[in-house]
């Protein structure tokens, strides 16, 4: 099975939880992992793929405009019913906990909604999740540093290990769409 997993990133830690969520999914034996930064990233793939991932910094409590922009180019794969059926699911990392996480996602799950697609979240009997997580996907808090010297504050061992349940989730999930 293919999966697509693509995000936005400025300082490298919605990178991070990519990476780790790519991780999960290649830790399925049946996957193909094809993982992008929005920079290099051709919304045409996704037509050949059987789920999708995508991710963003939280901007002002909704999706960066890097990978809005790049959302917005797949007019042509929506009026052709290309995405119909198949399964995603999204991220985000945030500076704070209460500054749009859910947001964020919802606004990340809104579009996939309108190609058709099929919603993968966490649910409460995954225990990474139940513990720490979010149902709507991954959102986790880097915080701001507390100063310019700083060492930068990436996602935690806990947030990595969500992505990593999040990405062997969907390719599970999708292995029974596709098989
Ligand atoms: C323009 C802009 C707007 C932001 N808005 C928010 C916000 O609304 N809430 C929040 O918690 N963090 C906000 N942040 C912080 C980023 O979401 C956070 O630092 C994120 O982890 C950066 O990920 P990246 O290194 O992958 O770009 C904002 C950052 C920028 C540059």
């Amino acid at each position: 099975m293919e999966i697509y997993v693509v995000y936005d990133s400025e300082a490298g830690h919605t990178e991070a939880l990519a990476n780790a969520i790519a991780e999960g999914a290649k830790s399925a034996a049946d996957a193909n992992v094809h993982l992008h930064h929005v920079s290099e990233a051709d919304p045409r793939d996704l037509a050949d793929m059987d789920a999708i991932i995508w991710g963003c910094p939280g901007h002002f409590g909704t999706i960066s405009s890097g990978l809005k922009a790049w959302i917005d180019k797949l007019g042509p794969l929506w009026a052709r019913g290309q995405l119909v059926g198949k399964v995603g699911a999204a991220f985000c990392t945030t500076a704070t906990v209460h500054g749009g996480i859910e947001m964020t996602l919802w606004n990340l799950i809104t579009p996939m909604l309108h190609n058709g697609m099929i919603i993968v979240g966490l649910p409460g009997n995954v225990l990474e999740n139940v513990l720490y997580g979010s149902y709507y996907g991954v959102g986790v808090t880097c915080p701001v540093e507390v100063s310019e010297d700083a060492p930068m504050n990436m996602p935690t061992d806990s947030d990595l290990a969500l992505g990593r349940v999040l990405g062997r989730r969907v390719a599970d999930i999708t292995r029974k769409f596709v098989s």
